[in-house]
C-alpha cells in the first residue's frame, strides 16, 4: 500500500503524550490498552499471538515488522491476543519461502489495528522513563477529546484480571494418549509451545479451564501439574491459586512458567507487584544459582515476586535471578518437587538455554513415579 494513500494514525497515551504514525493497511478506528514494547529481533508472530499479551498495545523494538512474512507454524495460540501493533517500518513484501501468508493479511484476518512509520525509539524512552501506561492508537485523529474521555475509563492492568479471556472453555487433550507420563495443565493463557515441549518430552496432556478445581485435575490421575503463563495481574487468580495450594498439598511434582510462576508465589504467601515497565525481550540475562551458570532468555512479564518476602520464606529457595536488576527469575520449594520460573523456557524461536528445565519437571516426576509405585 503506497505511503501518501495510507491514513494517518497516532498513539495517545493515558498522560495526553502523543506520538504519530500511519495506520498499516486498510483497517481504521481505535484500539485501547497498556503499552509495552518488545525488544526481540525475531518472532513477532509469536509474540502476536501469545495469550500473555491480552490487552496489550505492543511496540516492536526492531526496525522491521513483517519482512520475514508468517507462518501457520508459528503461533502460539490460534488468533492474535495483543490489543494493537505500533512500529516504525512495516513490510507489506515478505521473502521467505517458508512463509504461507503476508504479515499485512495475516493482521487483516485477526482484525488487528497496527501502525507504523513511528518514532519507535523515543517511544521506547517514553515508556522506560515513565513506566508503563494505558493508551490507544487511533485514526481517528479528530476526536482526540472523545478518546482521552475513553481512555480515562480503560482499567488498569494493576488489579486486572485477563486468564479467564483466554483460558480454553472445555477441557481438551495435546499429544500422544500413549505417551509414558501424563500432565494436567491449567490454561490460565497457554502457548502452544509449552505443550509441544512437554509433549515431546513423552507426556500426554489435560488442558483444563483457568477455574478447574484440584478434583479435577487429578481425576486425569497425571504424573505431574503444570501451571501456565497467561496475561493480567496474578493476584486476583483465586480459583487458580487455591488450586496450587492443593497441588502443592498433594505433593505430586509440579512446574510454572511466568504467571504460573507467579501463582506458585502467591500460593506460599508471597505478594506479586506490578513493575515499573517489565521485562519483555529475547535477550534477557539470567544467572541459575543453583550452577552458577548463566542463562540468555526470553522474557515477557509486567509483574514480578516480592524478593523480600520470597527471601523470608522457609519453605521456598531463590534459584534464578534477573541479572539487569536482581528481580526473582526462579524460585523452587525446599521439600516439595515444585519449581517455576518468571520467563520462558519454551521460547520459540529462542533461545533455547533454558529449556533444561523441561527435563528438570521429568526429573522429578520420574522419581516421584518411583517412590509412589
Ligand atoms: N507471560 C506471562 O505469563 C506474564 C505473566 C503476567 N501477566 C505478567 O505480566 O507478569
Amino acid at each position: 500500500m503506497k505511503y501518501q494513500t495510507r491514513k494517518k494514525a497516532l498513539i495517545l497515551l493515558a498522560d495526553g503524550t502523543i506520538f504519530h504514525g500511519k495506520a498499516v493497511g486498510g483497517k481504521e478506528g481505535s484500539s485501547f490498552g497498556e503499552v509495552c514494547f518488545n525488544t526481540g529481533m525475531t518472532g513477532y508472530q509469536e509474540i502476536f499471538t501469545d495469550p500473555s499479551y491480552f490487552g496489550q498495545l505492543m511496540v516492536a523494538t526492531n526496525a522491521h515488522i513483517g519482512n520475514y512474512g508468517t507462518s501457520s507454524e508459528e503461533i502460539e495460540s490460534n488468533s492474535i491476543k495483543i490489543a494493537g501493533l505500533i512500529c516504525r517500518n512495516f513490510s507489506y513484501h515478505q521473502s521467505r519461502p517458508a512463509a504461507d501468508d503476508t504479515l499485512e493479511n495475516f493482521l487483516a484476518k485477526n482484525n488487528l489495528l497496527a501502525i507504523s512509520e513511528v518514532d519507535t525509539r523515543a517511544l521506547v524512552n517514553y515508556i522506560r522513563d515513565n513506566g508503563a501506561m494505558n493508551a490507544v492508537i487511533t485514526t481517528e485523529i479528530d476526536n482526540l477529546d472523545a478518546l482521552k474521555k475513553k481512555l480515562a475509563d480503560v482499567p488498569d492492568m494493576k488489579g486486572l484480571e485477563l486468564a479467564s479471556k483466554v483460558s480454553t472453555k472445555e477441557p481438551y487433550f495435546f499429544g500422544n494418549e500413549n505417551a509414558t507420563y501424563k500432565i494436567s495443565a491449567l490454561d490460565i493463557g497457554i502457548k502452544k509451545n509449552i505443550l509441544r515441549n512437554l509433549s515431546e518430552r513423552d507426556c500426554y496432556i489435560k488442558v483444563f479451564p483457568y477455574d478447574a478445581t484440584f478434583a479435577e485435575m487429578e481425576a486425569f490421575n497425571p504424573d505431574g501439574y503444570f501451571l501456565s503463563n497467561g496475561p493480567g495481574d496474578p493476584e486476583p487468580l483465586e480459583a487458580a491459586i487455591a488450586t496450587a495450594k492443593q497441588i502443592i498439598d498433594n505433593g505430586t511434582p509440579l512446574f510454572g512458567i511466568c504467571l504460573g510462576h507467579q501463582v506458585i508465589a502467591l500460593a506460599n504467601g508471597i505478594s506479586t507487584y506490578k513493575m515499573h515497565h517489565g521485562h519483555r525481550g529475547i535477550n534477557h540475562p539470567i544467572k541459575n544459582l543453583l550452577t552458577g551458570k548463566g542463562e540468555i532468555t526470553s522474557q515477557n512479564h509486567g509483574f514480578a515476586i516480592n524478593r523480600e518476602e520470597t527471601e523470608a520464606n522457609k519453605d521456598i529457595e531463590i534459584t534464578h535471578v534477573h541479572l539487569n536488576d536482581h528481580t526473582v527469575a526462579g524460585i523452587r520449594m525446599k521439600n516439595k518437587p515444585v519449581f517455576s520460573v518468571q520467563y520462558h523456557p519454551e521460547a520459540s524461536p529462542g533461545p533455547h538455554d533454558a529449556s533444561y528445565l523441561f527435563d528438570d519437571f521429568l526429573t522429578n516426576i520420574k522419581k516421584h513415579k518411583m517412590q509412589t509405585v
